[in-house]
């Protein structure tokens, strides 16, 4: 496959006043369907990552992104599909977060995180939150 068939993806980590992190289902007949998933989606041809993350969280949470800082980048082949998760920790945002698009979604705590089922690329992301909450001495 060339590198262009990777799919580049804008994902949001948000937090809320309670430390909690927002996880949504993926719709069962998508790829890795009936996961729990970070909102996000497909960067579109010539968007900026960031317009992207602002866009896919308007339309499946209903947040206005004020701000975001890079939380990490995630290259992962799985045997159907290459992905690039551009993964951001949105820091700063208004509205109410609900989920727009049916999916079914929660808080849950940052310990809470590791009793969900994710795709397989979203570990390094899980590993990331839980070093911010715990960092390691
Ligand atoms: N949104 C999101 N996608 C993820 C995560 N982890 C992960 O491997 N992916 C993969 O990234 C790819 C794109 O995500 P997506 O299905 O949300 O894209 P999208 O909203 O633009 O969907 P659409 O274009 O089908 O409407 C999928 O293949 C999905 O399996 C995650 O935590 N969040
Ligand atoms: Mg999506």
């Amino acid at each position: 496959m060339a590198s262009s068939d990777r799919i580049h993806v804008a994902v949001g980590v948000i937090e809320n006043a309670d430390g909690h992190i927002f996880i949504s289902r993926r719709h069962q007949h998508l790829h890795q369907g009936d996961k729990w998933e970070f909102p996000g989606g497909k960067v579109e041809q010539g968007e900026e990552v960031y317009r992207a993350l602002c866009r896919e969280l308007l339309e499946e949470c209903n947040i206005e992104v004020q701000d975001a800082t890079p939380l990490t980048v995630i290259h992962h082949d799985y045997a159907d599909k290459r992905v690039l998760l551009d993964v951001w920790r949105v820091t700063r945002f208004s509205g109410q977060v609900q989920q727009r698009e049916g999916q079914e979604w929660r808080w849950v705590s940052v310990p809470e995180l590791g009793a969900y089922r994710f795709p397989e690329a979203n570990q390094d992301i899980i590993d990331k939150i839980q070093d911010l909450n715990f960092p390691g001495f």
